[in-house]
């Protein structure tokens, strides 16, 4: 049985309706920010809380744990430098915990969602694994911490591990039953089909003056589908013993300008989007591209989807006339 910390939120809640295709799952989830209904009903389902040992413990005892896949974080860049003891507490010292539970129920394999934001601002136009990681928030510290965590665990524990980076991730699940539903939402695509479907007035663009061919940053958009594909390969790689230790990034290898993602947007949905244009937003990198060769060539796994795939499947969610109910 695979055990998934944080899977009722955006990226778990989709990795779960996956990984119920091939392997018995159960749900760690305390409901701060994911959703009941977003778990598929073939999983197991427990409300509790990462931070709590207790609550852990129950699951460990409860269910016979092969690996844990976690992803029960807090994710926004803005919030982790205005609140770092609520990214340290939950994304560093609680994963502590469960590591810690891990080697006492004997549970040695571990997916572990990384980011992107562990390169900082990357001196490279094309990010591979081997690009210098210098964090820039605590967002991303947080993260590399746990990454150096794992290789310590790796080393004095036996621990088996995969680490994956992830750029940006978008989209929804292709019968649209579940997609990104964040409160607030902070994320571009979504903000911009929001503002299509008439939720939001304008778009702000954040910064025009990046060195970057329109001015706007450019992103890695990878299809949330493609994420869980990810996972699933490297869950196998890890169980058949053809992984031991492994950081893999996960992108397209294309990056698209923010006035490209408008403009794709707009095409889609054959809507016109009234675009208002504002200083840079703290933090934001100009360019965050991957490489995600060495997933390829170690496991086989490479993203199927593009940006044309990432908002037409968002659209279909965010068209739901029935979402603000959910
Ligand atoms: O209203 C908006 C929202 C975003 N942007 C721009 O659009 C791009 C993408 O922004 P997102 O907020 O969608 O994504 P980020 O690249 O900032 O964030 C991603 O990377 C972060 C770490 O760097 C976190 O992991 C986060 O959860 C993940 O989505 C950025 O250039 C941002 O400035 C706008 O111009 N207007």
């Amino acid at each position: 049985m695979i055990l998934v910390v944080g899977g009722a939120g955006y990226i778990g809640s989709h990795l779960v309706k996956e990984l119920v295709k091939t392997k018995e799952v159960v749900v760690l989830d305390n409901l701060s920010t994911g959703h009941r209904w977003a778990v598929d009903n073939r999983a197991a389902f427990v409300q509790g809380d990462l931070c709590s040992e207790a609550d852990l413990a129950e699951v460990f005892e409860k269910y016979p744990i092969e690996a844990v896949m976690h992803f029960a974080a807090f994710s926004l860049v803005g919030e982790s430098v205005e609140k770092p003891q609520k990214y340290y507490d939950n994304n560093v010292a609680a994963t502590l915990t469960l590591l810690r539970l891990m080697r006492k129920y004997n549970v040695n394999h571990f997916i572990f969602s990384s980011t992107a934001a562990t390169y900082g601002i990357p001196a490279v136009d094309m990010i591979t694994e081997n690009t210098a990681t210098n964090p820039i928030n605590p967002y991303g510290r947080s993260k590399l911490m746990i990454e150096h965590i794992l290789a310590d665990f790796a080393a004095s524990y036996g621990l088996k591990y995969v680490a994956l980076r992830y750029f940006n991730a978008a989209g929804a699940y292709e019968t649209a039953e579940i997609g990104e539903d964040h409160h607030p939402e902070t994320h571009l695509i979504p903000i911009v089909l929001e503002h299509l479907l008439g939720q939001r007035e304008s778009i702000s663009v954040f910064g025009t003056d990046y060195e970057t061919t329109d001015g706007t940053c450019i992103r890695d958009y990878i299809h949330v589908t493609d994420l869980a594909k990810a996972h699933i390969a490297a869950l196998q790689g890890l169980l058949n013993g053809h992984l031991n230790t492994a950081v893999y990034n996960l992108g397209n290898g294309k990056g698209y300008s923010v006035k490209e993602v408008i403009e794709t947007c707009e095409q889609i949905t054959g809507r016109p989007a009234n675009v208002v244009y504002t200083g840079r937003r703290a933090g934001d990198p100009a360019q965050l591209v991957a490489s995600s060769e060495k997933i390829f060539n170690e496991i086989g796994w490479k993203a199927e989807m593009g940006l044309q795939d990432i908002i037409s499947s968002a659209w279909k969610w965010h068209s739901r006339t029935d979402i603000q109910n959910i």
